[in-house]
């Protein structure tokens, strides 16, 4: 169910346009299955690129990495969110830097790129990780081997995620990982509630339909309403009390003192801000490293060679295993980066990124693209493309990005999960440190055995891709001493 299919085209694959509902119908049949449904189509479009419409809307959705480049960075000016994103996620973002352009954007990311590169930073961000692994993670794990008990392996990374953007955001611990975590947890659901129900906006069949439920503060509306005002609440208050603290200079670890710092940030700015630090830290980590323990539960030789680099790591370092691995020694781990990477080529959080159209435009591949309309780049139909990963690209296999034993760079414009151009993320390098650590620490010490692990867990829409039902696993302990 995960991989394009290898039919010749015919009249399913490509999209199928009604007179007045445009797309609509085949989109509400195929939307249980958007993302593999949108490959396919892609898969057998010439030049990777096709054009559709939907009520109200244009769109060109494309897996072409020219095109890509084209939009993300020779013509980036021409590419903004635009207005229809920002209102849609408004109420939920607000001005931050995930929903925002121009200006607007360019101040926070000239900030941001700025503390991203900071030792001090990526040093708080690796003592916390290692903390909640050692104090949290490793103990709960470890109990859940003794009592033999099936746990959503999922549900246990997106806490882990939350608790540390949280410290990374605004050094507060939520404690929702194995921490009392009441207040914690209920900040976590409504965050969460409220990523999913404004996701939920773009995948209505014509925003009017939102747009009425919202006036009439009914339905999903309602409950997203709520929801936000609980993430609202739970930020502010922290945000109030640090900005009483002699400005705020209390604190300079987290990203939040570095904003602050900043006098001309508002506090519904700086809400704006955390909110944003915190959607791209949470589930864009979890949603990998769930895939990849999915991906590596059917793959005993893959899991064999992380062991393998893991053990001369550590016979070389004369480390033992529970002891913290140093950010030197997880710059050397090249298989499992290798391997996290293919995890992210398969499953990419951000599967599909949309911008709109400035000014009329024709892409490189000749696609004519007209004022106003939408342009998509499908990540995920990227990774399953012969024509840019050869004719094994829908196997998981960590090999192709080895060169003399380093895994390689890829162009982003081909491997796009971390977006590309003046936009790219900027929590890339912080990300893969964060899931090396994690990865290497579970897998040292832990097999995670994928209950029902050759069936493909059914993809949930929202804002990253994540497994509807969880992830569920048995954990095994490991024996040291062979
Ligand atoms: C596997 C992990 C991650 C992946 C795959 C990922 C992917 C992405 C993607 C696709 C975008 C572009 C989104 C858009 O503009 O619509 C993005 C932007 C961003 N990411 Fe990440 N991200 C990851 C982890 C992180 C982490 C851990 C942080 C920071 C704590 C982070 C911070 C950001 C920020 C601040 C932006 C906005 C950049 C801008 O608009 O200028 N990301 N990321």
């Amino acid at each position: 169910c995960c991989y394009p299919s290898k039919r010749k085209p015919n009249s399913h694959l490509a999209f199928k346009s009604y007179p007045l509902l445009g797309i609509g119908p085949d989109f509400l049949r195929n939307r249980h299955r958007f993302f593999d449904w949108t490959s396919d189509i892609l898969c057998w479009s010439p030049n990777n690129t096709t054009a559709y419409c939907r009520p109200g809307m244009h769109g060109i959705l494309t897996a072409n990495p020219l095109n890509v480049e084209h939009i993300l960075r020779n013509n980036f000016d021409n590419y903004p969110k635009g207005p229809s994103h920002f209102h849609t996620l408004k109420d939920f973002l607000g001005r931050g830097i995930f929903n925002a352009d121009g200006n607007i954007w360019k101040v926070q990311r000239k900030i941001a790129s700025f503390e991203f590169n900071t030792k001090s930073l990526r040093s708080f961000a690796i003592t916390n990780v290692k903390e909640e692994i050692q104090t949290r993670l490793v103990p709960l794990l470890r109990k859940t081997s003794e009592l033999n008990q099936v746990v959503d392996m999922q549900d246990i990374l997106e806490r882990f995620a939350f608790d540390n953007i949280c410290k990374l955001a605004f050094n507060v611990d939520p404690g929702c990982l194995g921490g009392d975590g009441t207040a914690g947890a209920e900040f976590m659901k409504a965050f969460d509630d409220a990523s999913l129900l404004s996701v939920a906006r773009f995948f209505d069949v014509h925003p009017l339909w939102w747009k009425t439920k919202k006036a009439l503060n009914i339905g999903s509306e309602r409950r997203l309403r709520e929801a936000i005002r609980m993430v609202h609440d739970f930020s502010d208050n922290i945000i109030r009390s640090r900005m009483e603290e002699e400005g705020g200079k209390q604190s300079t670890e987290d990203l939040l003192s570095r904003f602050v710092a900043d006098d001309l940030n508002s506090p519904e700015f700086l809400r704006d801000i955390v909110i944003s630090f915190i959607l791209a830290g949470r589930d864009t980590t979890s949603s990998t490293l769930a895939w990849f323990f999915w991906l590596l539960s059917s793959r005993p030789d893959i899991e064999h060679n992380i062991l393998d680099e893991l053990k001369s790591i550590r016979t070389r370092t004369r480390k033992e295993i529970g002891d913290a691995y140093s950010f030197e020694e997880l710059r050397e781990m090249h298989y499992l980066q290798a391997a996290i990477s293919e995890a992210l080529r398969l499953y990419p959080p951000v599967a599909m990124d949309t911008k709109v159209c400035l000014k009329d435009d024709v892409l490189p591949d000749g696609t004519s693209v007209r004022k106003g309309w939408v342009v998509t780049y499908h990540a995920y139909a990227m990774g399953r493309m012969e024509c840019i990963w050869g004719k094994d690209c829908r196997e998981f296999r960590p090999e192709r990005w080895l060169e003399n034993g380093s895994c390689r760079q890829e162009s982003p414009f081909r491997f796009s999960a971390f977006h590309a151009g003046p936009r790219m993320c900027l929590g890339k390098d912080m990300a893969y440190i964060q899931m090396k650590s994690i990865a290497a620490s579970v897998v040292e010490r832990f097999h995670i055995d994928v209950v029902d692990g050759l069936k493909c867990p059914e993809l949930l829409l929202s804002l990253t891709i994540r497994m509807k039902g969880g992830l569920p696993v048995r954990v095994k302990e490991r024996c040291f001493h062979n």
